[in-house]
């Protein structure tokens, strides 16, 4: 293969600043073997949409492999990045994105097996030579007549609130600057636990109508993890044909527990009081209003009327 030219997006604020730091490396590594790379800087919240708007615009072009210095689009951050980009390709998937994990949950580097090692990721970045194929959500949100392309989950129910919880936190920036981010989700998970109550969704899946009266958390994912590792559907893959859904019902907060640890040694999936299933094709139907997030980012407490499947987008990885 030719060349590359690396067109890397930074968002040095992912991973409460640490992404920084994984410039640096990325950066010298990138010098040291001679590769060529041309580095965007957010610098605030979205400002990546923007960048990767006019590198669509000026720069991207669809993967073709005798190009000479092809212009690799390249993602440093965390997932919350790296959704917002994809989301502005959404018409071009074949656009192939390179990732450098830089967040703080890196679901989707976990996903496909990407080294969390900066390193380890760039010479895995480096080294291949051509673009591999990955299966990503594309939803419809019937409320607000938006669609958007999901590379981790969506979630509705406890996990959603809280990730906003977590984000509307007054000791978070303080528990960032420590580096202790995470106390900051574990304070909100037992903000929530008890105070998340029970909600009906339904699901139309290709073969089957479910419907529950008390969910609790309701997980719809394409591959094993959320919330930073927790593998909520541990046969789950990005690889493979269809979406999968893991619903967890309302139970007392003993059983929560003991979910809990079944769920932190992915023995879960076989209790009584958690529903797994997959599907091509899936219609979410939550009357209520809910909490909500996709890839980790938080879309409000609402109805939900959801249509998803997989649709296909290259990535360098
Ligand atoms: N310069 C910036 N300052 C503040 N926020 C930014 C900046 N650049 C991007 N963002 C926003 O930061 C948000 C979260 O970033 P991201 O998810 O990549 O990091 P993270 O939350 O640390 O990682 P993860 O989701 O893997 O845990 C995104 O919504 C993005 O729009």
């Amino acid at each position: 293969m030719k060349k590359l030219t690396l067109h890397l997006i930074v968002n040095s604020q992912a991973g409460a600043g640490n992404a920084k730091k994984i410039y640096n490396i990325s950066k010298d590594y990138l010098n040291k073997k001679n590769i060529e790379f041309i580095p965007y800087f957010t610098e605030y919240a979205g400002h990546e949409k923007k960048i990767t708007r006019y590198l669509l615009k000026k720069i991207l072009v669809d993967w073709q492999p005798n190009i000479d210095n092809f212009p690799l689009l390249v993602v440093l951050g965390g997932d919350g990045t790296l959704h917002e980009v994809i989301n502005i390709l959404q018409n071009h998937p074949n656009i192939p994105i390179g990732y450098i994990p830089g967040g703080s949950g890196n679901d989707f580097a976990r996903a496909v097996s990407l080294s969390r090692k900066t390193e380890v990721a760039l010479e895995r970045l480096t080294s291949i030579t051509q673009p591999t194929t990955i299966k990503v959500m594309e939803a419809h949100f019937k409320e607000t007549n938006e669609t958007r392309l999901i590379l981790n989950n969506i979630g509705v129910g406890l996990d959603a609130n809280i990730v906003t919880t977590a984000n509307h936190s007054k000791s978070k920036k303080f528990l960032n600057q420590l580096r202790l981010g995470s106390l900051t989700y574990l304070a909100a998970v037992f903000k929530v636990l008890h105070k998340q109550e029970a909600f009906p969704i339904s699901f139309k899946t290709d073969t089957h109508y479910h419907s529950f009266e008390r969910a609790y958390l309701c997980s719809i994912t394409n591959h094993p993890y959320f919330g930073g590792g927790v593998a909520i559907d541990p046969t789950a893959s990005p690889y493979e044909d269809e979406i999968s859904v893991v619903l967890i019902e309302k139970v007392n907060i003993f059983k929560i527990l003991y979910l809990a640890v079944k769920i932190l040694s992915k023995k879960h999936l076989t209790s009584k009081y958690v529903h797994h299933f997959k599907s091509r094709q899936l219609e979410i139907t939550s009357s209520t209003d809910q909490f909500g997030q996709t890839d980790g980012e938080i879309i409000g407490k609402e109805p939900y009327h959801v249509k998803c499947h997989l649709t296909n987008h290259l990535f360098w990885l």
